[in-house]
């Protein structure tokens, strides 16, 4: 499944080279970190209409296809960082077997 994210991630690299009249992404480092932020968050928005929806119709693609949408832009976010998946991918394994109410209680500490 990561295999994908990493591949993924290896493309966006590639992209911040290319030209931002042929690759999406280009396009979007071309416009700045400011349109990278506005994409996370109207796909955020977009994400949790969907779900309200999804919780009344039963119907679930839109949820996976807005979900796709905003990871997609997150990690361009990541990428626009210097971070990639591997990092948050190590922080959810480090997470891994820690209840949730202890590790927000370990944060205050
Ligand atoms: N996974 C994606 C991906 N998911 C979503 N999108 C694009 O994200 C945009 C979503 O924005 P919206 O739906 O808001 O549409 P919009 O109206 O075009 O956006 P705005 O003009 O409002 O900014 C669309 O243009 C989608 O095509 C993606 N674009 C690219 N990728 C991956 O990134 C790779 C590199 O893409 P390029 O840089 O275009 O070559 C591709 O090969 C894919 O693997």
């Amino acid at each position: 499944m990561s295999d994908v994210l990493n591949q993924l991630a290896q493309v966006l690299e590639e992209r911040k080279q290319a030209d931002p009249d042929s690759s999406y992404v280009a396009s979007l480092h071309a416009k700045g970190l400011n349109k990278i932020l506005e994409k996370v968050g109207e796909e955020c928005t977009e994400t949790l209409l969907a779900a309200k929806d999804a919780e009344h119709s039963g119907d679930t693609r839109d949820v996976i296809y807005e979900t796709a949408d905003l990871w997609f832009h997150s990690m361009v976010m990541l990428s626009r960082l210097g971070l990639g998946p591997g990092e948050v991918i190590d922080e959810l394994a480090r997470r891994f077997d820690l209840s949730g109410l202890e590790e927000k209680a370990s944060r205050n500490k």
